[in-house]
Order: C-alpha cells, then structure tokens, then sequence
C-alpha cells in the first residue's frame, strides 16, 4: 500500500510494514499508511477482514507486532501506556459498540472524556452545548443511552468523539444501525469536520455511503483483503 502522496505537512499517524496478530497467523501484514491532516479516508473489506483490529492500531489500542507504528512522530512500542494515553486524546474514535455508560446521562456520557482527562466539564459547558446543537441532540442531553434511538446513539458516538477537539476521527461502522437518511446526516457532519481540517477515517461496509461521500468530498478508500491493505478500485 502505497504512502499517500501529495499532501504536505506533519503525518499524524504512520505504520509501516506493520503485522499484527492475535496469537495465530498474521491477520495483517506488511500494511503502511500515513493519514494527514485533511485527509480522507474510507476502509472497507468482507466481516472478519481486521477493519477494527487496523483502527485499534492506528490509536494505540494494540501495538503491532511487527514494524512501526508512529502517533505525531512518536514510535508506539517505546512508549508507556500513559503516553500512549495522553496522544490518543487528540484521536476521536467513533467505536461499532457505542460504550455509553446507562446510568449517566446524554450529556455526561458524551463529557466523560473531559473528567477523564482531568478537565471540567463544567468549564466547558458552552463548548458541550454547541457540539450538542451541531449534532442536533440539545433536547435528548438528559435522556438515558438506553431511551436513544439507533441515530441518536452514533451521533451522540460522534460528539463524545469530538468533545476533545481531535485532529483526526477514527469512526468504526458509524453508520451501521441507521437508515439512508440518518447515514447521510452523519455524513455531512463528518464531511463538515474534515472541511475543518480534520482527518477521517470511516470503516464501513456501505458502499452507497461510499458513492454519496465520493461526490462531496475527495476520498481514498482502502480496502483490506488477504491481510493487506489496497486502494479500492475506482468503481466505488
Ligand atoms: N481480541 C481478540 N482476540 C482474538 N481475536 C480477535 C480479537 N479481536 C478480533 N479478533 C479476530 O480478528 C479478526 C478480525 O476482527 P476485526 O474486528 O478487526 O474485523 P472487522 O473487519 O472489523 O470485522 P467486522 O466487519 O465484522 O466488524 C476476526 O477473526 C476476529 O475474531
């Protein structure tokens, strides 16, 4: 897989010739990529093909096992897990499952980040109220996880992703138990995000998704297969 070509400026994340394994085989291998601000990307390839397992590599969640994974320059393997922490604030990861915490509120779940990392959320009300407006969920902010609908739950997935202020949005499956209009909703915002400058990678296997964002926004989309990763062809 080749290295993304023309934009310039600081790659925020970059493996090279990484393999990774649970235990058997390798589930991938030989991978590099670089993201850059701005960039973005989709990910795509059959159930079981590693689309969580290479986002897991790109934060920090898992080390690979072979080759060199670098978050803002910084070689993953010769840092402390606190440091690795400490960088994965400036990811936003939308993740497949949601993980809301149902006793705290809409709101709380999405601040959660904020108290985590030791800020007030409090002092960033404002900042939390915006973000809830932008994704459309001011009247759900003292709702329950579980009294969400599907919709609401990715984008309040989404916002908890972007309470940090990331440069980059890993979004695993964002739009996986949502219908045509709500994909579309959740693509704008996304497409709004890298308008800013931020980075995208969405892991997906909608294709329709893929040929809608293709005609908003300039978007490579890798593939993986056989355990590497591949430009998909131009017929998506
Ligand atoms: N913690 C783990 N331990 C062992 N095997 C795992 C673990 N996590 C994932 N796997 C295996 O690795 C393979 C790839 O999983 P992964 O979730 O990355 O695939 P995926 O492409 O995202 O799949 P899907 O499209 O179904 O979400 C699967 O066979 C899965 O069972």
């Amino acid at each position: 897989m080749q290295k993304e070509p023309s934009k310039a400026g600081p790659r925020v994340i970059e493996l090279e010739n990484i393999a990774y394994s649970y235990g058997g085989g390798d589930l991938l291998s030989d991978v590099s990529l670089s993201l850059s601000p701005g960039s973005f990307h989709f990910l795509t390839g059959p159930s079981g093909a590693g689309k969580t397992t290479f986002l897991k590599l790109c934060y920090g969640e898992l080390i690979p096992t072979e080759g060199q994974a670098r978050l803002y320059g910084r070689d993953l393997a010769q840092m402390t897990r606190d440091d690795i922490a400490m960088l994965r604030r400036r990811i936003g990861v939308v993740h497949q499952d949601c993980r809301f915490l149902d006793h705290l509120s809409l709101a709380e779940n999405i601040a959660l980040p904020l108290t985590v990392s030791g800020r007030s959320p409090a002092a960033e009300s404002q900042n939390l109220a915006d973000l809830m407006g932008w994704c459309g969920l001011t009247h759900r902010a003292d709702a329950l996880p579980p009294e969400l609908s599907g919709g609401e739950r990715q984008r309040a997935a989404l916002a908890r992703a972007l309470i940090m202020s990331p440069d980059i949005i890993l979004a695993d499956e964002p739009t996986g138990n949502v219908d045509w209009e709500m994909s579309q909703r959740l693509l704008a915002l996304l497409t709004e995000l890298n308008r800013m400058g931020k980075a995208v990678m969405i892991a997906t296997h909608d294709l329709a998704l893929i040929r809608m964002a293709k005609t908003r926004v300039q978007a490579r989309v890798l593939r993986i297969a056989n355990r590497r990763l591949q430009l998909a062809g131009a017929d998506l």
